[in-house]
């Protein structure tokens, strides 16, 4: 155990090797509150591991530790993550925790603060902010937003996603230029640039729960892969996923992280349109996590929690042509016909759907069922739950049917 305030001094006695906490905490001192001490390039993995263990301290800052490494303040000594060591912090700097606060001390009125952000979001190392039109002034908030995001390394200002790939539209606002970064979410590791892949970080609950409903074995179909926001987390229960993505991008993501979470005998990825794969399938499961909607809505924030950026429900014009060259993003139940070509008897889908509040009840149940009658399948709705709330009266939903 050593004081954050002299870095290096006593690693003989800690020692630096990679260890997990219960050994090094015997040599601990009393004093001032903990951190581990983790290498500079692992700091966001690190985060996301300790707060997963319920160890990170978010009340204090982040700081350097010299020999490119970092000091992250613990409540207690972590189980599960490999840290070099565990020190006391002296004059531990306390963040400020709330956005307010910060904007406060900069010196923003009362009236000012009225129009700062409500909410914004961090994907890795990168905080994603909304900023309202008449927001005071933009480089004071993202400075405070780093400052309260310890770990953070950029901001950027999301300005809606485009087009059939979903691409984002994000500004710099603060930090590094560099936004590629890694996002830990219950154990399952997305590498993603924010400012050329979209994130739903409102989507994170259905994501957990798609790595809940697949049984080990199970096939699975995930039509609409992007970087593997639904492929990952069944893989790694065990399910053999074939995922298509036709966007460049997203898919070399797709690769990459199936390579990172080391699924990749469980993954088989297509760089393609899912309609174009449809007929040589045959799964158990199919997920289909896409939406098309009207024009409108791609003015829309996206990536903020409680909006993924879809635009509303009506369908319209694209930016983005697919490569069946389509004239506007189709609807999710145009797909329905594909998922259905490669869905076994007995099969199950999930269905996703923005839809308007006023037929969130009926509208997109009502669609499955008749579009499946319409190629002679049954479906059996098992649950109909509410994703996130998408956009002003939109809601995004997703059903979950037997199909015979
Ligand atoms: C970004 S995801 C939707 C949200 C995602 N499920 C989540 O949880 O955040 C939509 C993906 O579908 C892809 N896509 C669009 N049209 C497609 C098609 N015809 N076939 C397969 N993928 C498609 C887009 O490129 C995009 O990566």
């Amino acid at each position: 155990m050593s004081d954050e305030c002299a870095p290096g001094e006593d690693e003989s006695e800690t020692g630096i090797d990679e260890s997990t906490g219960d050994e090094l905490l015997d040599r601990a001192s009393e004093g001032g509150p903990l951190a581990v001490v983790v290498d500079e390039a692992r700091t966001e993995i690190a985060i996301e591991s300790l707060r997963t263990e319920g160890v990170y301290d978010d009340e204090r800052a982040v700081r350097p530790y010299g020999d490119g490494r970092i000091a992250v303040p613990v409540d207690r000594p972590p189980e599960d993550t490999r840290v070099h060591a565990i020190v006391r912090q002296v004059d531990p700097d306390y963040r400020a925790t709330d956005l307010d606060a910060l904007l406060t001390e900069r010196g923003w009125s009362d009236a000012e603060r009225s129009r700062a952000p409500g909410s914004w979001a961090v994907v890795g190392d990168v905080v994603l902010v909304t900023l309202p039109p008449d927001c005071p002034n933009e480089t004071d908030v993202a400075e405070a937003l780093l400052e309260l995001h310890g770990g953070a390394e950029t901001v950027l200002a999301d300005e809606g996603v485009r087009g059939t790939y979903r691409e984002p539209r994000t500004r710099h606002l603060a930090g590094e230029r560099d936004t590629e970064t890694v996002h830990v979410e219950h154990g399952t590791a997305y590498g993603l640039d924010p400012a050329a892949v979209m994130f739903s970080p409102g989507n994170q609950a259905e994501r957990v729960r798609m790595g809940d409903v697949v049984d080990s074995g199970e096939r699975v179909w995930d039509m609409f892969a992007g970087i593997g926001y639904f492929t990952l987390p069944m893989a790694r229960a065990g399910a053999a996923v074939t995922a298509t993505e036709p966007n460049p991008t997203a898919f070399r993501y797709l690769v990459e992280n199936a390579v990172r979470n080391d699924v990749t005998d469980r993954v088989a990825a297509y760089n393609a349109d899912c309609r174009d794969l449809a007929e040589t399938l045959s799964v158990d499961r199919v997920v289909m996590g896409y939406y098309g909607v009207s024009a409108d809505a791609d003015s829309e924030p996206t990536l903020s929690p409680e909006s993924d950026g879809a635009p509303s429900p009506d369908g319209a014009a694209d930016a983005t042509r697919s490569t069946h060259g389509d004239a506007r993003r189709l609807t999710a139940v145009e797909y329905l016909p594909s998922a259905l070509d490669a869905l076994d008897h007995g099969g199950t889908v999930h269905y996703h759907e923005a839809v308007h509040e006023s037929e969130r009840r009926d509208g997109p149940r009502r669609r499955l069922i008749e579009g499946a009658a319409e190629y002679g399948r049954t479906v059996r709705v098992l649950d109909q739950r509410r994703v996130k709330t998408h956009s002003a009266g939109v809601v995004h939903v997703v059903i979950d049917a037997t199909v015979s």
